[in-house]
Order: structure tokens, then C-alpha cells, then sequence
């Protein structure tokens, strides 16, 4: 069972209220350490996040291989053909100079080989070839690809295709990854409904599907989403099943059906963040009970994309001990004003350049965010046109 690990380097401090937008994600990305590791298949590894460096552990080519079909020469052209060699089945004896043997791109060159020269170059006449030699011509030596012990990745890096097929190349079977955090959503409010469609005063609810697919995005695991009635004792019981991480909605305000304040508080849950200086999203909640993290992200539809963005990303990214991916900065213009005290995150497209608001973002809606690549973080010293940090939407 994979349980974060509290950093020794960062004490759980009672939280303040209302943190700057950047020191709630500093703490929440410091909060964790990684959980366990877990040995995979190869067929089992995409997405997952390497807990280990990978090292190559062949020689690859494993001999001086053709590079190219046509013969293995050795001496000045011409040269006489006395034999075949296929990828797979060595050579067992030296060619001799003045001969050709007959070779297939990827069989190992024989002993004494000089060059291979491709059959588009030759010219054979009654078992003899001639064609221009060029030493070494064709031939791909021996480790030029790879080594034992050559660093194939980094520990932290995410596993892709390209990195399976290199691990398999050179000789891997299994690899060592991050245990999956498993993330249960708690879905509250009496209004919201799972499916279908919503009658007057109700409203289907966007955050299950939402925050579901987000997790998986982020290589965590969804180990349930449950839908509970407004009750703190419903969000008692739900708190306490097992899980790394509690992500609950709605239920992190000051209504008189927001009752995760009063629950944690009954658990003896520290708060790590209570509060967050940002629009939307403010009420956000990150919390620690026993191995479990809870956090409490508004119910606003877009306001909750902003928490996870703030708080839950940042964790579970420090959960699967992934490596830092390097900020993105671009220019931001569009209708959008900076806030005196309050980091505003606004939805925008990306062009090259530079990226470009998309209008009509609200807390409750997630249109303008569906139809953006990336979150901008608009600081208050922010000027129209200026650089701004760009928080990728998948
Ligand atoms: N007195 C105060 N009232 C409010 C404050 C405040 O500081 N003081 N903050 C406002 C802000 S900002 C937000 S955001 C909301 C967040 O409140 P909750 O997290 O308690 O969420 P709810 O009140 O339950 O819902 C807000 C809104 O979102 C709709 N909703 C809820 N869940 C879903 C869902 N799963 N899918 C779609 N829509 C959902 C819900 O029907 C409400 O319309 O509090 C403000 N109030
Ligand atoms: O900040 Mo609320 O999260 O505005 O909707």
C-alpha cells in the first residue's frame, strides 16, 4: 500500500489563512516525498515515472555490424565471393583479402573485414565484384550505440514510448517505477447529480469527470469517486477510507452545507494551506491526516480546476518524486487586469510566441478553460503584454 512520506526538511506548520498563490504551491510540492517503488514490465511502464536512473545493460551493436546489405571486403577490389554471412549466424573464420562474403544489414562482420560495400555500388561478373573501397565503409562499430552502464534516463523522467523501446534495445526487461498515488474523489453538495439531465435547482456535476480524468493525466489512480449527500458525518466516514490522497468538492467554503472545515478539525487533520490568494479558487483547503492527504477544492467548476492546479498537482507530482519540468514564459495579451494582492489565473491559447486570453472565464464555468492550452498566472506587477507563467492543460 503506497503511503506519502512527509519531506523531513518541511514541518507541518499550522496554515495561515489566505497564502500567496505561489508559497500554497511551494508547500504542497514539498509536502510529500515519493511513495514506494514498484518493479514493471515494459508493457506496463508507459506514463508511469522512472524511481530509478536506467542504465543500458548490453553492448549494442554487440560486434562490428553491416550497416548496409551487399559484402563484407577485405584487400583492394577485385574481390572473389567464397561465402554468405546472415544477421544471426556469425561468421566462424576470417576473411581472407582478395575475397567477398555476401552480407545482410545487422549480420556481424567476419574478422579481417575492410568494408562493406552495398549492392547498389558493386559490379559482379561471374562471382567477381569490383566497386571503389572505402575503408570502413558501412560498418557500425561495435558500442558506438550504447555500453553497459550507459545512462538511458533519469530518475523522475516520465516513461514514453520511445524510452520503452530504447529500454527493451538495450536488454531491459523490467523497470523500476513510482507506486501509483491513489487519489479518491468525494463529490458533495445535494445538488449536484452524476448523470443525466439536471432538473431545475440541480446541476450535473462536472468535477467527477473532471478531476478523474486529471488524475490519470497525472499518473495517479482513481481508487473511487463517490457522490455524497451534504452531512458531515457522510464526509467523516469517506475521509477516513483508504487512500494517498481525498480530493473533496465542495465542501471548502463557509456555507452552511461546507462542512470539511469542521470534519478535519473533529479528525485532528493539520491544515497545510487554508485559503489561497487567488481568483478564482481562494477556498482551497490541503490537509493531513494519518498517511492520508485531503484536499478541498472549491466547487465552482473552473475555481476547482484552479485548486487542483494549485494544490493537488503539485502533491502528487511530489508523491510520484517526478523531475521538475522547467517554468514556461510567454507574453500574455488579451483582455485581462492584474489584481492588487491576488494572483489571477487566466485561461489562454498559446501561438509561438506568445499566448492570448481567452474571454469569458468565470469560476463556475469551465467553457474558456475547455477551449485553452494553458492556465496564465497573472501576478499583481503584471503589465498587458508582459510575460507571464503559463501552467499547461494537458
Ligand atoms: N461567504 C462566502 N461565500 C463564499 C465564499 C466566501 O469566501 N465567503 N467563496 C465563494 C467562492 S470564491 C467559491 S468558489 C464558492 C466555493 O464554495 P464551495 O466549495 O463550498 O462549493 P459550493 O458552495 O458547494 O458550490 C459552489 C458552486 O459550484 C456548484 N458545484 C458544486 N459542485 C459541483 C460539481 N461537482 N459540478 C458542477 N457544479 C458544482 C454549486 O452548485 C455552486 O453553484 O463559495 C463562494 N461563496
Ligand atoms: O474563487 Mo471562487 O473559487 O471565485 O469561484
Amino acid at each position: 500500500m503506497p503511503i506519502a512520506l512527509t519531506s523531513a526538511s518541511v514541518p507541518i506548520a499550522p496554515a495561515r489563512h489566505d497564502l500567496p498563490w505561489r508559497r500554497a504551491r511551494e508547500l504542497a510540492a514539498a509536502a510529500a516525498g515519493p511513495l514506494a517503488a514498484e518493479q514493471v514490465t515494459l508493457g506496463a511502464a508507459i506514463g508511469r515515472v522512472l524511481a530509478v536512473e536506467l542504465r543500458s545493460a548490453v553492448t549494442l551493436p554487440g560486434g562490428d555490424t553491416a550497416a548496409m546489405d551487399g559484402y563484407a571486403v577485405a584487400g583492394p577490389p577485385p574481390w572473389q565471393v567464397t561465402g554468405q554471412v546472415l544477421p544471426g549466424q556469425p561468421a566462424t573464420s576470417p576473411l581472407l583479402p582478395g575475397t567477398a562474403w555476401e552480407i545482410a544489414t545487422g549480420a556481424l562482420v567476419p574478422p579481417g573485414t575492410e568494408s562493406v560495400v552495398m549492392y547498389e555500388s558493386c559490379e559482379r561478373i561471374a562471382g567477381l565484384v569490383t566497386a571503389p573501397l572505402r575503408p570502413k565503409r558501412h560498418i557500425r562499430t561495435a558500442g558506438e550505440d550504447l555500453r553497459p552502464g550507459d545512462l538511458l534516463a533519469e530518475r523522475g523522467r516520465q516513461v514514453t514510448a520511445a524510452l520503452i523501446g530504447l529500454a527493451a534495445h538495450a536488454g531491459l526487461d523490467t523497470i523500476a517505477v513510482r507506486a501509483r498515488p491513489r487519489v479518491r474523489v468525494l463529490i458533495t453538495g445535494d445538488e449536484v447529480v452524476g448523470h443525466g439531465l439536471p432538473a431545475l435547482g440541480q446541476v450535473r456535476d462536472a468535477l467527477g469527470p473532471l478531476l478523474t480524468a486529471l488524475v490519470e493525466d497525472a499518473g495517479a489512480t482513481v481508487a473511487g469517486v463517490h457522490h455524497l449527500a451534504d452531512g458531515a458525518e457522510q464526509l467523516r466516514r469517506a475521509l477516513l477510507a483508504e487512500a494517498d490522497l481525498v480530493l473533496v468538492t465542495g465542501s471548502s467554503s463557509k456555507g452552511a452545507s461546507d462542512h470539511l472545515h469542521a470534519v478535519l478539525d473533529g479528525l485532528g487533520a493539520q491544515l497545510l494551506v487554508d485559503g489561497v490568494a487567488c481568483k478564482p479558487g481562494h477556498p482551497q483547503i490541503l490537509a493531513r491526516f494519518g498517511p492520508r492527504w485531503v484536499a478541498g477544492l472549491p466547487g465552482n467548476p473552473y475555481a476547482a480546476l484552479i485548486g487542483w492546479l494549485t494544490v493537488a498537482q503539485p502533491l502528487l507530482a511530489a508523491m510520484l518524486g517526478r523531475a521538475p519540468s522547467p517554468a514556461r514564459v510567454l507574453p500574455v495579451t488579451g483582455n485581462v487586469q492584474a489584481l492588487d494582492e491576488a494572483v489571477r489565473l487566466v485561461p489562454v491559447r498559446c501561438h509561438g510566441d506568445g499566448a492570448t486570453v481567452v474571454a469569458g472565464a468565470r469560476p463556475a464555468s469551465l467553457l474558456a478553460a475547455a477551449g485553452a492550452d494553458a492556465i496564465a498566472v497573472i501576478e499583481p506587477q503584471w503589465k498587458p503584454g508582459g510575460p507571464a507563467e503559463l501552467l499547461p492543460l494537458g
